[in-house]
């Protein structure tokens, strides 16, 4: 697989975009011309340049309003065209980009349109160049890959072809499989985009909100698919015009692109077993049935204040570490360690981003592999030193910097907790907590694709679509990632601003991670009460909410004053019920949750987002966690 990137998916000078697109690991790049004319440096000098780092051009782009149209602008376009063969022999590339006319003075007809990329194709053969047809889906006649492949055929030129773009046919919705009859060794390049489904004019969608494959709603995989069956073998490249990743950062977009490709094609082989695809084999996406720990980072008046919360919670000390400041606490399946070394990535993170969920272990088949698929992806892995009696626990690094552990039951990771702790001698307590129901993450609304691309190529979740949550101080974006079975669920939380609550907690944590952890109870109102025996103070929710609640969903008024006693929140849909009770905030926005599902309810609560974040908003203190 030869993987390219056209240098306007990307921020930055000429020069910090191909070192990302590089570090990236991408063989090519499509050069567009915008770039290289604000560059100060000779075709031949940006060339070498491009060379420098590893990359080929794949392609010269994009050359405009060529095909049909009638004098003196078509002897115009010619000369146009000589012009810039010249300049691509300078910079040393073979192909350039025609994509179709969109000028109001284009004639159309495709057999005029045939006979000029005939004689284009002479001009481009005497220089040992090729160009290609790109349907523009906004183009003036030709808007539709088929029509493209149609004048191709008909110019009948060896140095001619055709280029598809996923953006131009999927935003059509042109049947991709019309694409299977063309032959693949004349399709010169192919363009590889996604976008969310917005219905909108077509060329602003495009040069605005374009994103990596898998990003977006687009069915890029029946595009690819359809494209590997014609034996098409040449470069992918990702032609991404997104508003977002022109502001954003030029290395982290230039992973997430070659993450989506890598991913993109790893799909497209299992779906067509029968096409040879030339794509590296990787272990399949990762089922996770559960998350088996949480660990937090502290130091040791907070680690305090958090036993003290977490106690609270029915949690029990349970263990601790035979060679680190690390203790664990259970309730149900439920694992939580705190650590408190002094040194370490737990240590640094400690020091960065205050006490903080930094790591989280996942419940794998297969540890190892998962692993593998992670860094084929382009994840770090993550190795720490260790010490006698204690496992080497494979993990990687998450997007936002913490640790991600991978826990199976074929190895001695099954006995981790046994092998690494001494039993603790504690009262063992419980509230009724059973086990991690979601792990909600919050970040920067530009870092969210980046976030959700990672989640959903690694392990095998699927996104839901995006809500809007109000806060007092502006819209967050939330995302669910879940499995199937809700063996992993987690929520991402994009803060458009550092005065929402997830805001907050990014620009005072210095960094995007864990910002709630929800448990699941066997039975809300029981823990609830338990928990208050136990000195839990709950977030208080405003009396209005409740008469509200009533109303809307036509509930009961002694179901409603139970609800309100508590504190617990309710949402219904058309499965089950749902119950969410949270605890006071801790520091800098980080908060726990206890929720019960009944009867299959699948949401998280949405509607009553915006009342908790108004709550928390209420008791927000400037620092420390809460006293209970
Ligand atoms: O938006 C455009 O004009 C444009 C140009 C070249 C392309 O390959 C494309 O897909 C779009
Ligand atoms: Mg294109």
């Amino acid at each position: 697989m030869k993987t390219s990137i056209a240098t306007v998916s990307i921020s930055g000078s000429l020069r910090e975009k191909l070192a990302a697109i590089a570090a990236a690991g991408f063989d090519g790049i499509e050069i567009f011309e915008n770039d290289f004319l604000a560059y100060d440096g000779s075709p031949a000098e940006v060339g070498r340049m491009i060379r420098d780092h590893g990359l080929e051009i794949t392609l010269f782009q994009p050359f405009r309003d060529f095909e049909g149209m009638p004098e003196p602008h078509r002897s115009r376009a010619f000369d146009r065209a000589d012009r810039k063969f010249d300049l691509m022999c300078e910079l040393g590339t073979d192909l350039m980009l025609v994509c179709s006319n969109a000028s109001p003075v284009s004639l159309g007809g495709i057999d005029r349109s045939a006979e000029d990329f005939q004689a284009l194709g002479e001009l481009a053969a005497k220089r040992g160049l090729r160009v290609g047809y790109e349907a523009l889906a906004w183009g003036r006649h030709i808007n539709d890959h088929r029509d493209a492949w149609e004048i191709v055929r008909r110019a009948s030129h060896p140095n001619v072809g055709l280029i598809l773009d996923s953006f131009h046919t999927l935003a059509r919705r042109v049947d991709v499989e019309t694409i299977r009859a063309i032959p693949g060794d004349r399709i010169f390049i192919v363009q590889l985009a996604d976008a969310p489904r917005i219905d909108m004019d077509l060329l602003y969608w495009s040069r605005h909100f374009r994103n990596m494959p898998g990003e977006g709603d687009l069915p890029v995989v029946d595009f690819m698919r359809a494209v590997a069956a014609t034996g098409y073998n040449g470069p992918l490249s990702l032609e991404i015009f997104n508003d977002q990743f022109r502001g954003g950062s030029p290395r982290s977009i230039a992973v997430d692109g070659h993450r989506s490709l890598v991913y993109l094609m790893d799909q497209v082989a299992r779906a067509e077993p029968d096409i040879a695809i030339d794509v590296p084999a990787l272990p399949e996406r990762v089922t996770v049935s559960g998350v088996e720990f949480v660990e937090f980072a502290a130091n040791e008046t907070e680690a305090q204040e958090l036993t003290i919360l977490l106690r609270a919670m029915g949690f029990s000390l349970v263990g601790r570490h035979k060679n680190k400041d690390v203790v664990l606490f259970r309730q149900g399946a439920i694992n939580i360690v705190v650590n408190t070394e002094k040194e370490g990535l737990a240590h640094s993170s400690y020091l960065v981003h205050g006490t903080s969920a930094y790591a989280f272990g996942l419940k794998v088949e297969d540890a190892a592999a998962t692993v593998t698929r992670a860094r084929a992806l382009g994840a770090e892995p993550f190795e720490q030193r260790h010490g006698p009696n204690e496992l080497a626990i494979p993990a990687i690094r998450g997007v936002g910097g913490g640790v991600i552990y991978f826990i199976d039951g074929k190895s001695e990771l099954a006995r981790v907790w046994e092998i690494e702790f001494e039993p603790a001698k504690d009262v063992r307590d419980d509230g009724g907590l059973m086990a991690v129901d979601h792990l909600a993450q919050s970040m920067h609304y530009e870092e969210m694709l980046t976030w959700l691309l990672f989640y959903t190529a690694i392990f095998r979740t699927r996104k839901l679509p995006m809500v809007d949550v109000i806060d007092p101080a502006g819209v967050v974006r939330s995302q669910v990632v879940e499995s199937e079975d809700g063996g992993l669920r987690l929520t991402l939380n994009g803060a458009e601003n550092r005065r929402t609550l997830a805001g907050h907690f990014i620009a005072e944590s210095f960094g995007s991670g864990v910002q709630h952890l929800a448990f699941r109870s066997r039975d809300i109102f029981l823990t609830a009460d338990r928990l208050t025996e136990l000195g839990f103070n709950p977030l208080e929710i405003s009396p209005n909410y409740y008469d509200d609640l009533e109303a809307r969903l036509g509930l009961a008024a002694d179901f409603t004053n139970r609800l309100r006693d508590r504190n617990i929140l309710f949402d219904r849909d058309e499965h089950g019920d749902y119950f969410q009770l949270y605890s006071q905030n801790c520091g800098e926005g980080f908060f726990f949750e206890i929720v019960e599902r009944r009867a299959g309810y699948r949401g998280y609560g949405a509607p009553n987002a915006p009342f908790r974040i108004a709550a928390q908003k209420r008791t927000l203190r400037p620092k420390g966690l809460p006293k209970i």
